[in-house]
């Protein structure tokens, strides 16, 4: 029997050790959405990086940098934390570096695990697939908000879980998060809309991003962190 687990903030990852496991990123709003929408329009590799300074020193290598703290583009970036920018293949075949203010700190402190990959509602099946194929247990960090637990992200691990076979709902954090999204099956869109990361985007105006990233398989890739070049490549 394989063991899942959903821990809901990076800061208890070393609670729940990564290492030896399969760890699956999670950021709906917004990083995971924009790493997967990047690469399945042509961004060839992304870099997380934990601070503003380390990627916006990336220019020199030739990365388009991008990112934001408390939602805002940072001064020096090239484009903002929005899967919209990516769309049309508008930054294909380049290297992005990306600086969030939750999800690359759920990467960072997820580097023992086994394999690392991204997950969002953009590439849903492609993540249960994955996870159906591999044999090692599995654990879902979720990037939630400094530190606190996120609606989007909890729904997001209870909907892969309640898709994968019942072997792997053996740990309460799992059920927890399966019960959450069957609740909510069939209107998580409304409840995704309303939660409170949702209310942070839209006092910035950001609703479309919201309405994407809520979307369901627009990509069937998955991005997995290659730790030879510390970076996602798909
Ligand atoms: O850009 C986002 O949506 C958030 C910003 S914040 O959490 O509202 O400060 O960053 P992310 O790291 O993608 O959660």
């Amino acid at each position: 029997m394989k063991n899942i687990e959903v821990v809901v903030a990076p800061e208890l990852t070393s609670c729940y050790q990564a290492k030896g496991k399969l760890v699956v990123i999670i950021d709906v709003f917004r990083a995971t959405t924009t790493i997967v929408t990047a690469m399945a329009n042509g961004v060839k590799e992304v870099k997380t990086c934990l601070e503003v300074d380390e990627a916006i020193a990336l220019k020199k290598q030739g990365y388009l940098v991008g990112g934001e703290r408390d939602g805002v583009k940072v001064d020096g970036m090239d484009v903002d934390n929005s899967p919209l920018s990516f769309l049309d293949g508008k930054y294909a075949d380049k290297k992005f570096a990306i600086s969030t203010t939750n999800g690359t700190k759920a990467v960072e402190t997820s580097l023992d695990a086994n394999e690392i990959i991204i997950g969002t509602f953009a590439n849903l099946t492609a993540v249960c697939e994955y996870i159906a194929q591999s044999d090692l247990d599995v654990l879902m960090v979720c990037a939630g908000w400094k530190g606190k637990m996120s609606t989007e992200d909890l729904m997001f691990a209870g909907a892969v879980i309640a898709t994968l076979p019942e072997e792997y709902c053996s740990t309460d954090s799992a059920d927890i998060a399966k019960s959450y999204f069957l609740k909510y099956a069939l209107n998580y869109k409304d409840k995704l809309d309303t939660c409170e990361h949702a209310f942070r985007l839209k006092k910035l105006n950001k609703q479309e991003n919201i309405d994407f990233c809520v979307e369901k398989d627009l990509y069937t890739i998955i991005p997995k962190y290659n730790a030879i070049s510390k970076t996602f490549v798909l």
